[in-house]
């Protein structure tokens, strides 16, 4: 190996240390059609990363492959926080959805996945329990996983509400708890598709709040639309198009860029006329209900 070559591998290893997860080369086809096309992502640990795009680009589909549901037609996705350290490679595409969840990848998706007839404290606590193994659920819970379930209850805003059933909460509240559930798990790398979809402005900014706090202890990445909440609380963008990764940086820079006012931002002011089918991002909704 020539010094220049070491010189390639030492970095993109001192690279790969800091990634918590990297999304190599990765191709998804259904019946022939390349979802996602050779794409490399990657996010860092500890990092707030959003990631918009049209209609069909592959945003759905790169969570997807992030959380085992979709499986690569080629290439390749690595989680770098297995094994007892946290720190250990594991290759996403050879574990079962459920085992990526305990190693500490969690989703929310749109639609909030809470249990109507239990209270905000029971979802979180059965939450906990999904963490346990079987033999540990029966034991019930400790001490400090009631502190944690209690820190939670704070840090998503709904300790008065801990006693009330989930079906009479909020959209937004019923939001939070799933992220609440989710928080619980202590996922190393927390997947939000479409937070703020729905909710009010208040409920936005408090989302908002709430994300860039969840990000100070863990890698978060958020599939989002809305574009007012995209400047206001993100800082790195990615923009995917066609499966490709079309621009990725500072929010400021992403949005001035040229190509993706053409195929995505330039569609806000023409909402009604997207060419493609695609949708324009939600401008609108930034409005006050
Ligand atoms: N299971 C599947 N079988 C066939 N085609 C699929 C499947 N899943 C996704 N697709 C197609 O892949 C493309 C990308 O879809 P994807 O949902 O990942 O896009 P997206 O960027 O999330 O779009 P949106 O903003 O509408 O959610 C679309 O054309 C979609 O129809």
């Amino acid at each position: 190996m020539s010094r220049n070559e070491r010189g390639d591998d030492e970095r993109s290893s001192a690279m790969s240390r800091g990634n918590i997860v990297e999304v190599q080369r990765v191709t998804v086809s259904f019946d022939g059609f390349k979802v996602l096309d050779e794409l490399d992502f990657s996010i860092q640990r500890g990092e707030l990363r959003f990631l918009i795009g049209p209609n069909g680009a592959g945003k759905t589909t790169l969570l997807d492959i992030l959380t085992g549901k979709t499986k690569p037609s080629s290439g390749r996705v690595v989680f770098h926080g297995g094994g007892e350290s946290g720190q250990e490679s594991v290759e996403v595409n050879r574990l079962p959805e459920h085992a990526l969840v305990r190693l500490g990848i969690g989703r929310k998706f749109q639609t909030p996945a809470v249990f109507g007839s239990l209270t905000v404290l029971e979802n979180l606590e059965a939450a906990m329990g999904f963490r346990e193994s079987a033999p540990g659920l029966l034991r019930g819970l400790s001490a400090q996983q009631e502190r944690e379930i209690s820190e939670t209850l704070d840090r998503v805003g709904l300790r008065r509400r801990a006693d009330v059933r989930a079906a009479v909460l909020a959209h937004g509240e019923r939001q939070w708890l799933e992220i609440g559930m989710l928080l619980v798990q202590q996922p190393k790398l927390l997947l939000l598709d479409e937070p703020v979809a729905g909710m009010t402005r208040r409920e936005r900014d408090r989302t908002g709040e709430l994300v860039q706090e969840i990000a100070k202890q863990r890698s978060v990445l958020v599939v989002e639309h809305d574009m007012e909440f995209v400047r206001r609380y993100a800082s790195t963008v990615t923009v995917l198009h066609a499966g490709r990764r079309l621009c990725e940086g500072p929010v400021e820079e992403v949005q001035r860029d040229s190509k993706v006012i053409e195929v995505y931002l330039g569609r806000a002011h023409d909402a009604g006329h997207a060419r493609g089918g695609a949708k324009a991002p939600v401008e609108a909704q930034a409005e006050e209900r």
